[in-house]
């Protein structure tokens, strides 16, 4: 098994629109995605990936990189950004939330 997910929670998966300043559902709806972060055990990379739980859309992938700044804005909307855009989680709970952000630092440490 290559990729196995080391976290899985619930959020609402958010894209920052900069042109009118505002967020926006990443994804043709909006709605609670399960959002997960890939440990791939050969090349010790990791990965976001998150599914909306109504159809399974993908609305996020995008590649944890050496250096991200992974910002709590608050205890349940977290952030980040990537040469592309911003992404931001409006995760359903804190547990959800401080479990997503645990993974997220142990995998940046690990890189
Ligand atoms: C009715 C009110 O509607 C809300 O509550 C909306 C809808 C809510 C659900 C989706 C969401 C929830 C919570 C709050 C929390 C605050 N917040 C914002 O957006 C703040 C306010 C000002 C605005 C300005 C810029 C913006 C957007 C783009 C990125 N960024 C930065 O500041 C970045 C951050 C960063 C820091 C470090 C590392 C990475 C990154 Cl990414 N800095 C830089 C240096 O890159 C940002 O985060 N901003 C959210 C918000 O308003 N909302």
């Amino acid at each position: 098994m290559s990729e196995v997910p080391i976290v899985t929670g619930r959020a609402n998966v958010m894209v920052y629109d900069e042109t009118n300043r505002k967020w926006i559902p990443s994804g043709a709806t909006q709605g609670l995605s399960k959002v997960q972060i890939y440990q791939h055990t050969q090349n010790h990379t990791f990965r976001v990936v998150g599914r909306k739980l109504q159809d399974h859309e993908v609305v996020i992938n995008c590649a944890i990189m050496k250096g991200l700044k992974y910002n709590q804005a608050t205890p349940t909307f977290h952030q980040w950004r990537d040469n592309r855009q911003v992404y931001g989680l409006n995760f359903a709970n804190r547990e959800d939330a401080e479990g997503f952000a645990q993974a997220m630092l142990t995998a940046l440490d690990s890189l």
